[in-house]
């Protein structure tokens, strides 16, 4: 996942974009990047790294102007070049800033359609930048030397048609405004919200709730699957349906894992259904588990925690924390690279072993993606003292490679591909594992707003909600990107790239 943010306002925009990263982090720590604009020109500061390292006070200050973007980045194509990082930039029409949260499923063919067709150069592997140019070859098309608003949602309607996959993407086009719009599943999450100044209104797109409640802007409404949002410079609001047949399915793991429990997605507090998760996966172990003796609830610091108080309420026992989090490092599965993934687990959670000794504990965590958190954890807590370990998953298990925008490209490297619950449960070494059931947790999201009824689901039913992703793709992809094939980092670092003036210090 990635983070994308917005502003058209009426004083510079530079600390709330900048605010806004911060509380967008969880979706991407491998790097971070903010576009303005001012006197018709763009500054850019861009670079791996999270958003508090990427930005000093020297950059700030040159990240002048009342409009701009900014995303921060969880590869899921391409490579971790910083290159590769975004803002992207293309110079025609008019000069385009542009930020995506997604990832293509038909990158391979737009490539080559983009040169034969638009004579347009793509200058990394990142499916973002082809993104743009399929975007900037549309708006060219339909402009002249002004845009009009129709014209932006002809543009956009192009690239519906155009392209497939997940997107939500937002876009600073010099002298004009700000351009968002969500690909027509709404895989990918992207809210508006508006905030009432002396001068006029402001407006601001960003992937998540919090990033408006941080930097004062008020919800409006999510972003329709298919709909595009623009923003003149001087704050007019226009808005269209672009998309034929737009529907609603947005990506459950957002609600599993990715989003904060303080957003509300299409209408859906992801506490909420992170506590209906719990519930129901409670009264599974209930039915299923009765002749099974548990002490004690621990969770899987951090997004766990809702989750396994719920499992504890449910079942009468106690919920205790047997795991410090060190709050300074970060998510571990977004991390690149399974070496990076596994050292930190040990180095991220440390049990205290008082809460374990001599007892049957039932440790929780939201899913089991690789199974790197799970075998560790259940092998902590056993040095710790435990007597039985058991394990609940509130995700059903995940079988399906994610084509969306979260890096499981792999069928071969989830835990759960080509093994039973039992060959898993051995895998991660515990005395008992139990998982979601799919119906269970579809019901725990959708019964906070009952109008969405289908989510994306890939992941665990191999249903990709595009219809156009078959096994010769899943082979392309796996064997792009699987941990193996990936270029060493070392190396990826050393892509050069052919980019406009960027701040590098
Ligand atoms: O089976 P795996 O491949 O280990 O992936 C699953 C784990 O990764 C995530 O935690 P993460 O540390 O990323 O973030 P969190 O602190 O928000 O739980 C998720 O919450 C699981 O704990
Ligand atoms: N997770 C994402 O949204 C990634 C966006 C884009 N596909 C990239 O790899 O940069
Ligand atoms: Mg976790």
């Amino acid at each position: 996942m990635c983070g994308i943010v917005g502003i058209v306002g009426k004083d510079a925009v530079n600390q709330s974009l900048y605010d806004a990263l911060i509380v967008l982090q969880h979706r991407g720590q491998d790097a971070a990047g903010i576009m303005t604009i001012e006197d018709n020109m763009f500054n850019l500061r861009k670079d791996n790294g999270l958003v508090r390292d990427v930005f000093h006070t020297r950059h700030m200050k040159r990240l002048t102007g009342k409009v701009g973007i900014g995303h921060c980045r969880y590869p899921t194509a391409g490579s971790s070049s910083s290159a590769e990082a975004q803002p992207f930039y293309v110079n025609s029409p008019f000069g385009i800033a542009f930020a995506h949260n997604g990832n293509l499923t038909n990158s391979h063919q737009l490539q080559d359609e983009v040169f034969q067709i638009a004579r347009r150069h793509i200058n990394t592997t990142s499916d973002s930048e082809l993104l743009l140019n399929i975007f900037a070859h549309a708006l060219h098309e339909t402009t002249g030397m002004t845009i009009q608003p129709d014209e932006i949602f002809t543009g956009v309607e192009k690239v519906h048609k155009n392209i497939k996959g997940a997107y939500a993407v937002v876009a600073a086009i010099i002298g004009q405004g700000m351009v968002a719009f969500r690909d027509p599943h709404g895989i990918r999450p992207l809210v508006l919200g508006k905030r009432i100044t002396e001068k006029g209104d402001e407006y601001m797109v960003a992937s998540e709730s919090v990033a408006l409640d941080a930097v004062g802007f008020t919800f409006i409404r999510d972003v329709a699957p298919g709909e595009a949002i623009y923003i003149t410079e001087q704050g007019e609001l226009f808005t269209k349906q672009c998309a034929d047949k737009p529907i609603c399915n947005p990506c459950i793991f957002e609600f599993v894992y990715f989003a904060r429990p303080d957003s509300f997605i299409d209408g859906i507090s992801v506490y909420a259904s992170r506590v209906n998760m719990g519930r129901k996966l409670g009264e599974k172990i209930k039915r299923e588990w009765d002749d099974v003796d548990i002490d004690v609830v621990i969770p899987i610091p951090e997004t766990s925690m809702d989750v396994a108080l719920q499992i504890a309420n449910t079942l009468n026992l106690p919920y205790r924390q047997g795991f410090v989090k060190n709050r300074y490092i970060g998510r571990t599965f977004i991390m690149p690279g399974q070496k990076m993934r596994r050292k930190s687990v040990r180095r991220k959670l440390n049990a205290i072993s008082s809460e374990f000794k001599g007892k049957n504990v039932l440790l929780v965590d939201d899913s089991i993606v690789r199974g790197t958190t799970s075998e560790q954890i259940i092998e902590m807590a056993r040095e710790s003292g435990a007597n039985k370990v058991y394990f609940a998953s509130a995700a059903p298990e995940i079988r399906f490679p994610n084509v969306y925008g979260i890096d499981m490209p792999s069928a071969n490297e989830l835990i759960a591909y080509g093994r039973e619950i039992e060959q898993i449960c051995e895998c991660i070494k515990a005395d008992g594992l139990i998982f979601q059931d799919l119906k269970d947790l579809v019901d725990a999201v959708s019964q906070e707003n009952p109008v969405i009824t289908q989510f994306e689901t890939s992941v665990f039913d191999g249903n990709y909600v595009t219809g156009d992703v078959n096994q010769d793709y899943l082979e392309r992809i796996d064997k792009a990107r699987s941990e193996t094939s990936k270029a060493p980092l070392r190396i990826q670092a050393e892509l050069s790239n052919l980019e406009m003036h960027n701040m590098t210090n």
